[in-house]
């Protein structure tokens, strides 16, 4: 866990701006936080921390790393996760970047999987000029990625973001090394396989690999072992794209794929192609209608629904202030009794609209279902489900706990004159007109009597007056940020699509690497906790004893250049392709490691 100072107001803080919202998972190179950003200025409070060991990096090792974690902060580009800023903790070096809440494109992919789905054509396309408007980007400023995979694409308000560009290559120290471990052989092109060297095409030969399990759901290159996945690139057939796919896009795909780098297409000759300008305009297009229509639609969906919300208070409190203690009483419990039902009522309409909404999302297509979906939920935030408010609505006010909702609905004193007594406080009184038009919508909190007394009146209902109130700003700030986001994404293509056709294609100037100054730094130690890694997960997973035997029995084999997959599956009682194909990996990486400390020797000879 990270280091945690105590800030003024006990909270407990990272660099003294970070609290821990929950861990998001572990990586092949640390572990991945969500935090809070207190000091954040954009807007954006939720963020992600990634931790990463510095293994045997010396303090002065690491300036150099910071310095280009500094280079990277640099960058911006909505296809590109915003990459904040970077510190060092002792022996920890610290990421920040953006957080996307529909987490990463692999487990967008295997949910379709499972649910039998696919995505559409017109989907494919959007989100592969957004990975190609962003590597261009990228490619541009001479930086490759190095380990593009769908778990490193992650997904923001239907947005693709590519993650972790260049960040292997500033952890690793060598550039070389950042691309033979990285933790999947499935995006490796042919040129790294046989130790040719990366360069842009490499990253392309990943989209390539990517846009195929888009469109297939399943790898580009399969197989039972990490071997043989590595002869299908090397040697195998290019894959073909499933006749529901236009012959258009196979035909780009299969250019992406190409086994000489030099044959294939740079992001800029794809971005050129008539198939992309052609689906650019019509994104372009797509993303006008939705700026001139879209913010103006939920700012005024906002207004109405906190102006409703006021005249139904104001009406409801000048009936009940007519009536005795006891048919006051008498009515809340009737209120109660509805209130019941009406939540039953709400549990059902909820699981519905959940199912519904992710019947939706599955066939949607991004960038008309915006606006859409805004203005078709008149009752925006009723149609809502609580539950899906509550997890994306983490920077808003939390709305009412079930206890509390209990103890006002159902605490009501069943003596008159305690009934009485308990009315009075409820704070009716201090609902004035005034009041109510000053007071900002988001200031209706539970332990805020007048809020309370919102909730709590007669034919009020608790959980929509906040959840409306909070939908309405979240959809005003969601749809804010998303077209600035989609503006920005639109003057990327905008230029993409002004470019003079004889710059777009200069291999020679895309291609150049990007070259860390400075000696390379091999950090030996990340290496290690990377195998260290593995092996915990490969135990973890299939027990040590297994573990053991096929290790044992693929290091022989290897060393004997032999096949020792066949006598490796006997010896797995589960029968798991899986094991075998991570031992190699693991065998793989423990070959590089003594290459690594072979160099690190012989560097420090000549010294
Ligand atoms: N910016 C982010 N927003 C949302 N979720 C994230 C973000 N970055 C990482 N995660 C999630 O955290 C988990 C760990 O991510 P991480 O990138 O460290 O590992 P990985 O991609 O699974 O493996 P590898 O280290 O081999 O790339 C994953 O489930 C990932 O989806």
């Amino acid at each position: 866990m990270p280091r945690y100072q105590e800030a003024e107001s006990g909270q407990l803080l990272v660099a003294k701006r970070y609290s821990i919202v929950q861990g998001l998972g572990r990586g092949s190179f640390g572990s991945v936080y969500l935090v809070r950003d207190h000091k954040a200025t954009d807007g954006e409070q939720l963020k992600v921390l990634k931790q990463i060991p510095l293994g045997d990096l010396r303090p002065d090792e690491t300036v150099r790393a910071t310095q280009e974690a500094q280079l990277l902060s640099q960058l911006h580009h909505p296809a590109i996760l915003t990459f904040y800023h970077s510190f060092l903790e002792k022996d920890v070096f610290c990421i920040i970047t953006e957080y996307c809440q529909d987490r990463d494109l692999d487990w967008k992919l295997e949910e379709l999987r499972r649910a039998g789905g696919s995505l559409s054509e017109v989907q494919v396309l959007e989100w592969l000029t957004q990975l190609l408007l962003g590597l261009h980007y990228m490619h541009d400023r001479r930086i490759l990625h190095r380990d593009l995979k769908a778990k490193n694409v992650f997904l923001k308000r239907n947005l693709v973001k590519i993650g972790d560009f260049g960040v292997s290559c500033l952890l690793m120290g060598s550039c070389d090394l950042a691309t033979t471990f990285t933790g999947t052989p499935y995006y490796m092109s042919p040129e790294v396989l046989s130790h040719q060297g990366y360069d842009s095409k490499s990253d392309i030969w990943a989209l390539g690999c990517l846009l195929y399990e888009m469109c297939c759901l399943t790898h580009a290159f399969q197989g039972p072992n990490f071997l043989s996945v590595v002869m299908k690139i090397v040697e195998g057939e290019t894959p073909t794209l499933p006749p529901s796919y236009s012959s258009d896009l196979n035909w780009l795909m299969q250019r992406m794929l190409q086994k000489d780098p030099s044959s294939r297409l740079s992001a800029a000759e794809i971005l050129k192609t008539r198939l992309m300008e052609g689906n650019m305009q019509k994104m372009k297009d797509r993303s006008d209608c939705l700026s001139s229509g879209g913010v103006r639609d939920a700012e005024l969906i906002a207004k109405k629904m906190q102006t409703k919300v006021h005249l139904q208070t104001l009406r409801e409190k000048a009936e009940v202030e007519k009536m005795t203690p006891r048919e006051r009483m008498r009515l809340r419990k009737l209120q109660a009794a509805d209130e019941k039902a009406r939540r039953l009522r709400n549990l059902a309409e909820e699981k519905y609209r959940e199912i519904h909404a992710r019947r939706t999302e599955l066939r949607s297509r991004h960038f008309e279902n915006i606006s859409l979906d805004v203005l078709s939920e008149g009752g925006a935030c009723k149609s809502l489900p609580i539950s899906m408010q509550n997890r994306s609505s983490a920077g808003c006010s939390p709305p009412m706990r079930k206890q509390e909702f209990e103890a006002d609905v159902y605490g009501i004193p069943e003596d008159p004159q305690a009934a009485e007594v308990y009315y009075n406080q409820d704070g009716f009184d201090s609902c004035s007109d005034e009041e109510e038009t000053e007071k900002p919508a988001a200031t209706l909190h539970l332990s805020d009597p007048q809020s309370r007394a919102l909730c709590c009146r007669p034919t009020a209902q608790p959980e929509p007056v906040t959840a409306c109130v909070h939908t309405s700003q979240r959809i005003t700030h969601g749809c804010c940020r998303q077209v600035s986001e989609l503006e920005a994404m639109m003057k990327h293509m905008q230029e993409v699509l002004e470019e003079e056709s004889s710059d777009s294609g200069n291999p020679a100037e895309a291609e150049a690497p990007h070259k860390p100054q400075g000696p390379p730094v091999i950090n030996g130690g990340l290496l290690e906790a990377r195998i260290h890694n593995l092996r915990e997960s490969i135990c973890g997973r299939w027990g040590s004893d297994t573990f053991q035997r096929i290790y044992e029995e693929l290091r022989t084999a290897r060393q004997q250049q032999q096949d020792g997959h066949a006598a490796a599956d006997a010896l797995n009682p589960h029968n798991q392709p899986h094991v075998g194909f991570q031992v190699d990996q693991l065998l793989f990486y423990e070959e590089e490691l003594q290459r690594v400390r072979q160099l690190q020797e012989d560097r420090h000879l000549s010294d």
